[in-house]
């Protein structure tokens, strides 16, 4: 989990990642969570950091469970997004996440309305289910006749993004398939959450520069925003030509998002005008929102497996005892997963130890003191250190760099539920994630359907590490060779 803390690392992380942004630490990003977490962890979990005079960078680091309490719920109020964050998130416009107020009230109750609605989930699982049957397992049953060497993150990648653009277009792109088709949407989102977090390295000054000259990073995420606008706005007008193979066998119900989405925007928001922006902002949101968050985890997920096999073991048990004996030949249903409680706690552990959304920022509308003891003011960068908070001994014991599922079981068998300010993959407060539930959902479904069918080698000598991106993504994907069990 760490590096090893040589002299060169010792010099890195004194003077240069707490001083400011040199060249050699831009070409040491993908190394940025190891060496603040050990940072963090010799601080005694919280520290400051101050960058360049130009930077106008002061940046309060901390994974105290106290602070992010208080930064998320206590004192919600004095914690808005703002505007700076808007200019950062600039491609989700006026989408939930970038917005304060009442108008976030209203985005939130519409999202929330839609998605609790009976349709809509069943909806959600028909279409998962229908593409672990005719995506998935056709992809890996191929693979693994051959033993082929295949990158489980891609191919989560391409899972996430046809069932999303699904539930949220009604047009599956079938990025997951057999000829590994190369759909330039698919892959902006990389672009764009990698490059939204140079942003946050750089001051404002900076990469607006870059921006106006069309250069760098700027001009990379510029042409991904165009890609994902282009593919989002022919989809909206039905010009996207659906394969007609695709007509799911499971998808019976007769469910709109984009008109239930604008139903309820009017209702809670009482106006009867034009709804063009808050469709195109809020269907780009979710699909951000959505899919590189539930592809990260089960990339991660099925990396530690690999690495824990007593772990394997027992979830197979699981399966076997709840499904496979409990009933029977019948088709496994989201419910029937849904009872895999150890199965639960492994993604949980997954989730703690790599989170998807390794961080989160916030600025105080007023200075005030943080339950840590230190003072922050309307220039400080809080950064909610959610990857360093699972690392963290004080918070999860000493066992923390461990993998173990046993930490979520409770003495009576059930799910232990941890508040949200110490398991903070999630968010927490009012503006914890409403796709919560719906992740669970597609993340059980995705991993007993492999782990009863398939046992996952790693290829060897692979490097496995977070990418300097905004999700956790794995830099080089994740290699693998998977064995067919049943
Ligand atoms: C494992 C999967 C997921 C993880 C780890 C995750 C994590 C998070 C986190 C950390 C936030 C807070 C972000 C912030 O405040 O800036 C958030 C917010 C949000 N998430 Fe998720 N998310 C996941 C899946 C989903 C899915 C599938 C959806 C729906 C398609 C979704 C919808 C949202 C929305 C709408 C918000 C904004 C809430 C608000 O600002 O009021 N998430 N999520």
């Amino acid at each position: 989990v760490f590096l090893n803390k040589s002299q060169n690392q010792k010099i890195l992380i004194d003077r240069k990642w707490i001083h400011g942004m040199t060249p050699e630490v831009l070409s040491n990003l993908h190394r940025l969570h190891n060496v603040l977490t050990i940072k963090l962890i010799r601080c005694g979990g919280t520290f400051r950091w101050k960058g360049h005079w130009f930077a106008n960078m002061d940046m309060l680091i901390t994974t105290d469970p106290l602070d992010v309490h208080h930064v998320l719920s206590k004192n919600f109020a004095n914690y808005p997004k703002g505007q700076k964050y808007r200019n950062l998130f600039d491609i989700f416009g006026d989408g939930i996440i970038n917005i304060d107020g009442r108008l976030w009230e209203i985005h939130r109750k519409t999202i929330m309305s839609v998605f609790k609605q009976h349709n809509f989930q069943s909806v959600f699982e028909a279409i998962v289910w229908n593409k672990v049957e005719r995506g998935l397992l056709v992809v890996l049953e191929s693979t693994s006749k051959t033993s082929m060497e295949i990158d489980l993150q891609d191919i989560f990648q391409r899972f996430t993004f046809d069932t999303i653009c699904k539930l949220l277009l009604d047009y599956d792109p079938q990025t997951l398939s057999l000829d590994f088709p190369n759909i330039p949407c698919e892959k902006a989102w990389v672009d764009i959450t990698e490059g939204m977090l140079y942003r946050h390295l750089f001051p404002p000054i900076f990469w607006k520069l870059q921006r106006l000259l069309k250069m760098g990073n700027e001009k990379k995420l510029s042409d991904a925003y165009n890609t994902v606008d282009d593919f989002v706005s022919k989809c909206l007008a039905g010009i996207q030509n659906e394969p007609s193979n695709m007509e799911s066998e499971h998808v019976h119900e007769n469910f709109e998002l984009v008109e239930s989405l604008i139903t309820e925007y009017k209702n809670q928001s009482g106006t009867s005008g034009d709804t063009k922006k808050f469709i195109r902002d809020t269907i780009v949101t979710l699909m951000g929102a959505g899919r590189d968050t539930t592809s990260t985890t089960l990339s991660w997920f099925f990396y530690l497996i690999a690495k824990n096999p007593i772990v394997e073991d027992k979830i197979r048990d699981e399966i076997h005892t709840f499904l496979v004996v409990n009933i029977g030949d019948r088709k496994w249903n989201s419910k029937d997963v849904g009872k895999l409680v150890y199965l639960h706690g492994a993604l949980c552990e997954a989730l703690r130890l790599y989170p998807p959304v390794p961080f989160n920022h916030k600025t105080p509308l007023q200075p005030e003191i943080l339950p840590s003891g230190h003072h922050v003011s309307q220039n400080t960068k809080i950064i909610l250190y959610y990857y360093g908070m699972g690392r963290m001994e004080k918070i999860w014991g000493e066992d923390c760099r461990e993998f173990k599922p046993e930490r979520w079981i409770s003495e009576k068998g059930g799910i232990k539920h941890e508040p949200s300010y110490k398991f903070v993959a999630f968010s927490g407060g009012p503006r914890t994630c409403l796709g919560k539930d719906m992740s669970f959902t597609q993340l059980k479904i995705v991993a007993s359907m492999i782990i009863y069918h398939y046992h996952i080698e790693l290829m060897e000598g692979q490097p496995v590490f977070p990418s300097a991106s905004m999700v956790l993504q794995m830099k080089h994907g994740l290699k693998v060779r998977l064995s067919k069990i049943r």
